[in-house]
């Protein structure tokens, strides 16, 4: 199975990074695909430039071979539907099972993304507990009904459709609190790698 990571990343910090290598590992997914979304959907506009997103997370990837960076929604113009990137990603692969990677936030609110029915016939949900995430109402909810399944080894038996809850160590890691501490002059050192931390700093992006 491949797991399909998308964020605005904007900037990449430990919350996403540990629990895409947790859902890796766990699920023995054979890459994470981590996908930086040009125009996320749904929110104001990214601070950083994509390719600024695109090179702080190229900077936390650095010596992980399962974690691998996709820039396919870098390179695609408009608003970044994940159910586009679903069907290229797709096409590419044939029937191997896809696993979508969502916070539980995210998957509460599934139901405003762009064709939304689509997604499960292109994917597997796999949807991280995060810290503050509340339980889930009206559609998805009734998706979580339909088609949850509590035994990971069914995900491999079909190439999409399932969802399943995966349990992740809860980091209370935001890009946002990130961005307002340094355009307040405070440290996010711990939070994110040294790495992406230089090079945001370097470039003055959250200033
Ligand atoms: N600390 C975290 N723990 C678990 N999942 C996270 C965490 N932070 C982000 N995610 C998940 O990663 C995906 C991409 O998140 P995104 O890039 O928007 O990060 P963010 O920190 O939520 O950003 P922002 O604060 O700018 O909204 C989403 O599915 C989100 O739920
Ligand atoms: O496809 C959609 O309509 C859609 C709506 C909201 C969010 N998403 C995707 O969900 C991922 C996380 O979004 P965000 O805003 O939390 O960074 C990212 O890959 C977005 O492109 C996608």
């Amino acid at each position: 199975m491949i797991g399909v990571y998308g964020g605005t990343f904007d900037p990449v910090h430990y919350g996403h990074l540990r629990t895409a290598l947790e859902v890796q590992e766990q699920l023995d997914l054979e890459a994470m695909l981590m996908l930086p979304a040009r125009e996320p959907p749904h929110r104001d506009p990214p601070q950083a430039s994509p390719e600024a997103r695109r090179d702080m997370l190229a900077l936390a990837l650095q010596g992980q071979d399962r974690l691998v960076l996709d820039g396919r929604e870098l390179e695609r113009p408009g608003p970044s539907y994940m159910v586009d990137t679903l069907e290229s990603l797709r096409a590419e692969h044939g029937d191997c099972p896809l696993g979508l990677v969502l916070g539980e936030d995210a998957f509460g609110g599934l139901d405003g993304w762009d064709r939304w029915e689509r997604l499960t016939e292109l994917a597997h949900l796999l949807v991280m507990a995060r810290p503050g995430g509340g339980r889930p109402a009206g559609a998805p909810a009734r998706l979580l009904t339909e088609r949850g399944v509590d035994d990971a080894a069914r995900l491999k038996s079909r190439p999409a459709g399932l969802i399943y809850q995966i349990e992740v160590t809860s980091l209370a890691i935001s890009a946002t609190a990130i961005r307002a501490q340094q355009a307040a002059g405070r440290s996010s050192r711990y939070l994110l790698p040294d790495a992406v931390l230089e090079y945001l700093q370097a470039n003055r992006l959250y200033c």
